[in-house]
């Protein structure tokens, strides 16, 4: 998909702002000459009359040289502004749960590298066209007084426009390249002492860690200071060469006092537009690396979206299979029948891929051998699946708001007695109105647990997955909240757990290793209600 894709509308939307700019340059060039020559021209006394063209052409290019620059800014804002909505949206949709982004990557390439593109327009490309064609007339005007003063303008305007940004993107592009694994490593180095720091104050190791950080910081400082130096003496060598061009153009003009005087500012005026390039090329690095974020994010295949709805609801493994690049298989050759009602048990030591098979009932992940079918359908053609399967997975988000705003987003219209009916069948106590921290760290682990535990009961889906949804608990307590939960459910249940006496009743037992299924049983009658 092309990022820059931009409408023919907008396309000379942009077309418009760089001639409103190039106009308002024009104006201010104008100016300045004008007001020269009117200078120049009235030491030489001559009548009021023959100046008086001149004194309304300075008024009206002075209001011309601000509304049109006010016009530039708005054209150019509106265009940029659409364009950058209309891009934010399309990486948000590229950047929707599936994609291998996430955290703090998913936000700089939402936000930064978006922004930056914004800069790549408002302040390089479209200054670029402004001082393009701005330099165009001022060589052309100052070519009907003298070809050799025409020719030095052009070549300043040439080393001072295009020889000097891209020596400093030569520059700055180089550093960037160099101190990008410094970068990457300052970045750890700060995430770790922010999210470690307390068991680098434990350890006593937070000196060490912090003088790492100071370590990469002071390289990275010297580095920039290095680059700044380059890049501010090719700052100065664009304003020598705006002198000696006006210089060239001052003594090459043979043309009357007045009007070499009018040519020669005009020439230092074209200079002011042309040498912000200089400065704006500094972050053509930069925004050439956002770029290709927002292309790379965009360039992956859109994600399939389904249409289908669910109908009964019945799930088929057939030799599904999860393998992550480089690991051995999560899961292998699994065939599991789950019709609607059933209740099925998953056993297993650490690491057998016991939530792996919960995400790919959950559509979290997609079977790299083998098929998850729903009523006969693979998961991804299906609009609804959330609505149909739900739970407790162990790494589920606390929002970081209240006890009752992180049940409301498992049944919106909830009443409080629906919510407080939930929480007592995950013996969940705390007050509706209770703060949760951010992740829950306003909770301890237990009730964390049962907060996600009674959402997940208050959700009542159709297929229940519940990952270790007691661990945590003492065992007493545990076994009763989750007998408790249990006779709640209606639907489909599959129960990830280390203990086989909470899968008394269970129409089959599934126990894991190595991603393999070893054996699959029956669990004897279902125990009565708690
Ligand atoms: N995103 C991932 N990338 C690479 N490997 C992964 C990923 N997710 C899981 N794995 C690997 O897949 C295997 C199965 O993981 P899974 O989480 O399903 O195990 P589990 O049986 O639920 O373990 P536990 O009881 O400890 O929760 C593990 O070896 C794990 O390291």
């Amino acid at each position: 998909m092309n990022f820059w894709a931009v409408s023919m509308k907008d396309a000379l939307r942009l077309l418009r702002a760089a001639l409103l700019g190039a106009g308002a340059e024009l104006a201010a060039l104008a100016l300045m000459a004008t007001a020269a020559w009117l200078l120049l021209r009235a030491a030489e006394r001559p009548p009021l009359a023959a100046l008086t063209v001149a004194i309304v052409a300075v008024r009206t290019l002075a209001l011309l040289r601000g509304g049109l620059r006010y016009a530039e800014r708005l054209a150019g804002h509106e265009v940029v502004l659409r364009w950058l909505g209309a891009l934010r949206t399309r990486v948000y949709r590229a950047l929707l749960p599936g994609s291998r982004y996430s955290g703090g990557d998913l936000v700089t390439r939402l936000v930064s590298d978006v922004d930056a593109l914004q800069d790549a327009v408002l302040r390089w490309l479209l200054p670029a066209g402004v001082a393009a064609l701005a330099g165009s007339a001022a060589v052309a005007v100052t070519a009907t007084a003298s070809a050799q003063a025409a020719v030095a303008l052009a070549s300043g305007l040439l080393v001072a426009g295009v020889l000097l940004p891209w020596l400093v993107i030569r520059v700055t592009g180089h550093a960037a390249r160099e101190d990008a694994p410094k970068r990457a490593e300052l970045a750890e180095r700060a995430v770790e002492l922010v999210t470690g720091r307390r068991e680098l104050v434990a350890a006593g190791a937070l000196g060490q860690a912090h003088g790492r950080a100071t370590d990469v910081v002071d390289h990275l400082a010297a580095s920039e200071r290095g680059t700044s130096a380059k890049t501010a003496l090719l700052t100065a060598a664009g304003t020598l060469v705006q002198l000696l061009t006006t210089a060239a153009v001052a003594l090459l003009c043979h043309a009357s006092v007045p009007w070499t005087a009018a040519l020669t500012l005009a020439a230092m005026t074209t200079f002011e537009v042309v040498l912000p390039l200089v400065g704006a090329a500094r972050r053509v690095p930069e925004i050439r690396a956002s770029a290709a974020r927002v292309r790379a994010v965009l360039a992956e295949p859109a994600l399939p979206r389904g249409t289908r709805s669910v109908q009964k609801g019945h799930f088929r493994l057939r030799r599904a299979g999860v393998r992550h690049p480089g690991r051995a298989p999560a899961l292998r050759d699994l065939d599991l029948d789950l019709p609607p009602g059933k209740r099925v048990g998953v056993l297993g030591p650490s690491g057998a891929g016991k939530t792996t098979l919960l995400r790919l009932l959950l559509g979290l992940e997609t079977p790299t051998d083998g098929q998850v079918l729903l009523d006969g359908h693979p998961l991804a053609e299906y609009a609804d699946l959330p609505a149909l399967v739900s739970g407790a997975l162990a790494d589920a988000h606390v929002f970081h708001t209240t006890v009752r705003e992180n049940l409301l987003l498992a049944k919106p219209q909830a009443t409080d007695e629906e919510l407080k009916e939930a929480c007592a069948t995950a013996d969940f106590d705390l007050d509706l109105d209770r703060d949760t921290g951010p992740d829950g760290a306003a909770l301890s682990g237990g009730q964390r647990q049962r907060l996600i535990l009674a959402r997940a009961v208050l959700a009542a889906p159709k297929v229940l997955v519940l990952d270790e949804p007691v661990e945590g608990l003492d065992p007493a307590h545990g076994d009763a909240v989750l007998a408790k939960v249990l006779a709640r459910a209606e639907g489909t249940v599959v129960l990830v757990t280390h203990r086989p006496e909470h899968l008394a009743g269970f129409d089959e037992v599934l126990t894991l290793e190595d991603g393999r299924a070893l054996r699959a049983s029956a669990a004897g009658p279902r125990p009565g209600p708690p």
